[in-house]
């Protein structure tokens, strides 16, 4: 490995082959995007397919985590640990990663999907709630499996505010902490510095990870940025495959990882195929920075919201992109997705001058 690598300066490097690892979550990510409805024969079709490009870690969960589906998430089509079974089953070299929630996943949960094949539990926090997280890493690490954190809505916080709950996750257990920008409202700088600042904390305690979105179009960007500032685990998603504009494309990432000599151990032209030949048939509509989205990303609004808002948009006769603005101008996180129906019979009977 070229340790002179300027996008690695400090030798931060993933592993003696890869400058960094990258974790596809369209399965995980994407499941918002589809209302939840992966069925197994599309896990088995995506799996294959990036598991062959080279992609070292796939994520699979219902969008928001184990014991996702619900009234308050939306139901899902097949069960989370049929979904990690079947992933596992398939993929020949790539680890199988699971995302869980405090409040969502239980123990019995993370305990299936370890004894289904996940060998990577995820635990996902609002950013200042990492406390919630510590029984979780120190389950997950008592079976045997790896384990990472996300501090979510990491724009909320300042670089310091984030890298002292990071050290409460990698106390618990956690080996690589994930600022996680699930508003797509990070811009390039503010990334780096909130990166670096966990890397000042961690040292060699935990690795540190980058989540993005592209509510704001700036997913591979802020990736590099991320990845100069000393991130080893970069988060995308094949064809862009996630919440509100999706999540850093992977073909493109690797594109740009490929030209600045960031090895990443993904096959451009394989995952490329893979984008475009089984990713992009099973999206309900391609992932776009379309109005509502970018108002995600400019309010600092929690990309997953972005279903529930259009669905209440719809029923409630008023715009989704103002249904968004109003939930980021709140500061509402995840769990909250109730109150988007507050906000649209608010904006209703604003229209209707009651
Ligand atoms: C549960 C969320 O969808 C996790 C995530 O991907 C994000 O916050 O972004
Ligand atoms: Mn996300």
């Amino acid at each position: 490995m070229d340790r002179t690598n300027p996008y690695n300066a400090d030798a931060r490097a993933y592993s003696s082959e890869l400058d960094i690892r990258i974790t596809d979550s369209s399965l995980r990510d994407g499941s918002h995007h589809k209302r939840h409805q992966f069925s197994i024969s599309d896990v088995r079709d995506v799996v294959a397919a990036l598991d062959g490009a080279g992609v070292p870690v796939i994520e699979v969960t219902h969008g928001d985590g184990l014991g996702g589906a619900s009234f308050n998430y939306g139901f899902a089509k097949s069960y989370d640990q049929d979904l990690i079974r079947v992933a596992a089953e398939t993929a020949t070299q790539a680890k199988i990663a699971f995302l869980t929630l405090p409040g969502l996943g239980i123990k019995d949960d993370i305990l299936a999907a370890r004894d289904n094949g996940g060998s990577i539990c995820r635990v996902a926090t609002h950013c200042t709630e990492a406390d919630v997280s510590i029984q979780h890493f120190g389950y997950a690490r008592e079976l045997g499996l790896e384990t990472v954190g996300f501090l979510m809505m990491s724009h909320t916080q300042p670089p310091e505010v984030l890298a002292k709950q990071a050290r409460i996750m990698a106390d618990a257990g956690c080996q690589c902490v994930y600022i996680v920008d699930s508003a797509g409202a990070l811009v390039m700088d503010q990334v780096s510095d909130r990166v670096a600042a966990l890397v000042a904390e961690l040292g060699d305690d935990a690795q540190v990870g980058f989540h993005g979105h592209e509510n704001l179009d700036v997913g591979v960007g802020n990736s590099i940025m991320a990845i100069r500032a000393g991130a080893q685990q970069i988060d995308g998603s094949t064809r862009r495959f996630g919440a509100g504009a999706g999540n850093t494309p992977v073909e493109a990432l690797v594109g740009v990882c490929d030209k600045l000599g960031i090895t990443t151990g993904v096959d451009f032209f394989k995952i490329a195929d893979a984008a475009e030949d089984v990713v992009r048939p099973l999206m309900p509509t391609e992932c776009v920075v379309d109005r509502s989205a970018l108002m995600l990303g400019y309010a600092g609004c929690y990309s997953s919201f972005l279903k529930h808002a259009e669905g209440h948009a719809n029923r409630y006769g008023v715009p989704s992109s103002e249904i968004l603005i109003r939930a980021g101008e709140r500061r509402l996180v995840g769990g909250q997705e109730d109150q988007l129906i507050d906000i649209a019979l608010e904006i209703q009977k604003e229209q209707a001058g009651v």
